[in-house]
């Protein structure tokens, strides 16, 4: 006979943005319906300080997950929730991803009070993005129309800065994570959602990652409930993909996996890889296999790399 689960007092480590406290109070919800009681520790990280540089600029994912990871170091907090997408691809010594959870619309949204689509922006019209892979694709498919005096301007803050931004008249259009407006409640603000063959997602956009110490086994199990494999698989395909490409924001980088509807087990994996200068689209590569291990969809996260490459994408730091 097996025990019933142990009941935990478990505290949350969470950035303050109002997306990063909706996930944390997620995943609170979610263990108190184990029966663990949990806490949640508040904190701000320097990603959510810098706002004035643009990411790639000054350090990159690392910076949304340092002061977190020291809480967990410091034993203050248990479990610390990211967006998987904001997670470097490896985790320093001592850390480990012990969980990632169904995934949110992964797609990338339009967001315009004004304008319809990118066809319908005025002349010499400005578009809000700051990250590089939405600036390469969007100048791509901006290209495509004959619209070179639209301008691609950054956007940095969290999502009500972004959004106040916008309403201020600084952008005709912004580019966001659906993930982000649906899970605020702000669905109403979406004109349209990009298709993935246009806007490619980033490496686990819409996903969740629950991050602990990895002497924590304790922990794996009470967070096994909240494992969703098929995301995990997804997810893993994508990020090895980044990794192999030596991912960081300072690149433009697409990689989207999908499960393929007819085929059993068969993750569909795409990749775009943008020159690091941010002008256009260089390669574009899919590859599919069946993945039904973590090690399988990072097989396929490799050989989709090493397409990319053999395409011309360059790994950075070589
Ligand atoms: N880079 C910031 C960030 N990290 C995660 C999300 C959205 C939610 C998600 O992808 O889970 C966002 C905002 C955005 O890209 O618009």
């Amino acid at each position: 006979m097996s025990n019933p689960p142990a009941s935990l007092d478990l505290t949350i480590a969470t950035r303050e943005s109002r997306l990063a406290l909706w996930q944390a109070e997620h995943v609170k919800a979610l263990l108190q319906s184990l029966g663990h009681r949990v806490t949640l520790l508040g904190m701000t990280t320097q990603g959510d300080q810098i706002l004035d540089r643009s990411l790639s600029k000054v350090g990159g994912k690392g910076l949304f997950v340092k002061e977190l990871e020291v809480a967990l170091e410091e034993r203050r907090a248990d479990i610390a929730v990211h967006s998987l997408k904001d997670v470097p691809m490896d985790l320093p010594p001592g850390f480990a991803l012990a969980c990632v959870m169904e995934r949110e619309d992964p797609r990338d949204a339009w967001v315009s009070a004004s304008c319809a689509s990118l066809a319908d922006l005025p002349e010499n019209g400005v578009v809000g993005t700051s990250s590089l892979r939405r600036l390469v694709l969007l100048r791509e498919a901006l290209d495509r129309l004959g619209r070179q005096d639209v301008r691609i301007e950054p956007l940095r803050g969290n999502l009500d800065t972004r959004l106040r931004k916008l309403d201020e008249g600084q952008y005709h259009a912004i580019v966001l994570a659906a993930a982000g407006l649906k899970r605020l409640g702000l669905s109403s603000r979406i004109r349209s959602i990009f298709d993935p063959e246009q806007s490619l997602p980033a490496a686990g956009q819409g996903a969740l990652g629950i991050e602990i110490r990895s002497d924590r086994t304790d922990l794996m199990q009470a967070l096994a409930p909240l494992v969703h494999m098929p995301t995990w698989l997804r997810v893993a395909a994508e990020r090895t993909v980044s990794r192999a490409m030596g991912g960081s924001c300072s690149m433009p980088l697409a990689a989207y996996a999908r499960w393929d509807a007819e085929a059993p087990q068969t993750l569909c994996l795409d990749a775009a890889w943008g020159d690091p200068e941010g002008r256009a689209v260089v390669v574009r590569v899919q590859e599919q296999a069946r993945v039904e291990t973590l090690d399988q969809a990072e097989a396929l996260g490799h050989r989709v790399a090493r397409a990319l490459r053999a395409g011309g994408a360059r790994a950075a730091g070589g």
